[in-house]
């Protein structure tokens, strides 16, 4: 396939480029529909792109490169179930996880009969004696689960507790264990592949914790999620929920590595989950590239990327039960499209992955926002408000107003926020404005310097009416497509991650160093690190 940069499209972009002067503040002046143009709708998602640095000419111009990149031809392919991941010889079947029995996607049956297995074992533990579940595993047999259990807080039943260790730091383990009664707790241990250092440490220790606590019954205290059966079975797990190779870790919320999920939600809105998500995959699957939400906003990540040049895009939840997302957009965005090679192995001269970062807000508005307001570089921000809030309770009528009245505090920052961002201050406003904390002695000039805003700072509107398991499936779902196009345009193999092997292989063979202090053929500063770690 033609390299993306190669195509005429990708040329046009770099004319408009050339000449690119849009002024958000002028552009919505002149053209009173323009936030009504950029409003996009699907699988109860709504989002405004209206504030973004595009117009129809960079619209037009990004379609055309979806075309000649074969954008959706890709997509098709991966939703037939062809091996696009063609590093590792796999198919990237996420999608077929949360098709509804019946569909006419690959492996139905078996995806219907592990579903069936696992709900009716997250049902039977929701009606059993336990109270903690300790759900261990990292990267993507940790964010998603850890996410979205604390996104559906609201959902939780008040018997269960939840706790989530990934680090191999022990500390995070021990945190845990004193809270535990030996004999109310069930450990998930999770690990597609079950070699991962740090869940295999954590899972022995848990279970030396489990056997020295008096605990008996191991089998019943302990379940694993992996595609890898016969090593946790030699781990001595005997209730094991497999899946295939054809779900990357960082789409596996929706496999059995939910199942900490489906315990704290219940089978009924866990298939929720799988019905927001499958919603947005039909749009995905079926709406024209010129309304199709992941395509549009997968296309503008690439106009921002490689043409006007941005490095990073922060990701403001303003909501705090998603305050573990940016952490799991990280994982998605940056694994997959962290690449510098295209599909071939042929280097690539253009940008790829953003830096995905971000706070939950408004927490992050009082932390960072300053240098998206007055920094030197523009980074697009994309807020995430929810209308209606679920507290998991019902809170007594004098509670209730209070409460209400901090969800409409916390809507009116995200969007007054996106609107700062826009308009800025220009100087003689700032000039003509009071600053009583400002330090008499500066001259007014230079004071209103410190206090003018540039503006013109994109930002996208996501809008969730209420944050439940259909509407977070739906919300995961189109970050997933989204990562997708951008990859497809690039030509990346979005699904592989040989980036994380050389640190962990580096590491087992410096851990036996520990012990025996050589420090021969290392680098000075390696040396000189494993030297201060056994002094
Ligand atoms: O599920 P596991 O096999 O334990 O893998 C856990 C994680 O570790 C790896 O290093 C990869 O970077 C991730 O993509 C993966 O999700």
């Amino acid at each position: 396939m033609t390299r993306a940069d190669r195509l005429p499209a990708w040329g046009e972009l770099q004319k408009l480029r050339e000449s690119w002067s849009l002024d958000l503040r002028a552009a919505f002046q002149q053209d009173s529909a323009r936030a009504q143009r950029w409003q996009f709708e699907a699988a109860g998602v709504r989002v405004d792109l209206s504030k973004n640095l595009w117009d129809e000419a960079v619209w037009s111009g990004l379609l055309r490169l979806a075309e000649q990149a074969e954008v959706l031809a890709q997509r098709d392919a991966m939703l037939r179930g062809e091996a696009i991941n063609n590093t590792e010889g796999r198919a990237v079947l996420h999608t077929a996880l949360r098709a509804p029995a019946g569909a006419p996607t690959p492996f139905n049956d078996e995806v219907q009969q592990a579903l069936e297995r696992m709900l009716g074992f997250a049902e039977q533990v929701r009606a059993s004696g336990i109270r903690d579940v300790v759900h261990i595993g990292i990267g993507g047999s940790d964010l998603g689960p850890a996410m979205a259990v604390q996104a559906l807080q609201a959902d939780l039943p008040p018997h269960l507790r939840l706790h989530f260790v990934s680090n191999v730091d022990g500390q995070d383990l021990a945190a845990v264990l004193p809270q535990l009664q030996p004999q109310t707790t069930l450990f998930i241990v999770a690990s597609k592949t079950f070699t991962t250092q740090e869940t295999l440490a954590n899972a022995e220790a848990a279970k030396a914790w489990f056997l020295a606590a008096g605990g008996t019954e191991l089998a019943r205290h302990f379940a694993a999620t992996s595609s890898n059966r016969e090593a946790a079975q030699a781990f001595g797990i005997e209730s094991v929920f497999g899946f295939w190779d054809w779900v990357g870790g960082r789409y596996s919320l929706w496999s059995v590595i939910g199942l900490p999920l489906a315990i704290a939600i219940g089978a009924e809105r866990f298939r929720a989950l799988l019905a927001g998500a499958h919603a947005m995959d039909r749009h995905f699957a079926e709406a024209p590239a010129e309304r199709n939400l992941p395509v549009l906003m997968g296309l503008l990540d690439v106009w921002y990327r490689n043409f006007l040049g941005f490095s990073s895009r922060s990701v403001a939840p303003y909501h705090q039960g998603l305050r573990r997302l940016p952490a799991y957009l990280q994982q998605l965005e940056m694994e997959s499209n962290g690449k510098c090679v295209d599909r071939e192995g042929n280097p690539l001269t253009f940008a790829t992955s953003p830096v995905v970062w971000g706070e939950a807000g408004t927490n992050g508005q009082h932390a960072y926002f300053q240098m998206l307001h007055q920094g030197t570089e523009t980074v697009p921000v994309e807020f995430i408000l929810v209308r209606q809030p679920r507290y998991g309770f019902q809170p007594p009528p004098a509670l209730a107003a209070r409460l209400a009245d901090q969800h409409r505090k916390l809507l009116a920052n995200g969007i007054a926020q996106a609107q700062a961002l826009m308009q800025g201050k220009r100087f003689d406003e700032a000039l003509g404005e009071k600053a009583p904390t400002a330090n008499p002695q500066l001259a007014a000039d230079a004071l209103a310097r410190h206090r003018s805003f540039p503006g013109n700072r994109p930002s996208s509107l996501i809008l969730l009416e209420q944050l439940d398991a259909h509407s977070l499936g739906a919300l995961i779902a189109l970050y997933e497509h989204r990562v997708f196009v951008s990859g497809a345009v690039w030509g990346i193999n979005s699904f592989d991650q040989w980036g994380v092997e050389l640190g962990k292989a580096l590491c087992s063979q410096l851990l036996p160093r520990l012990d025996s202090g050589d420090v021969h053929g290392l680098d000075g500063s390696t040396a000189a690190a494993l030297r201060w770690v056994r002094a």
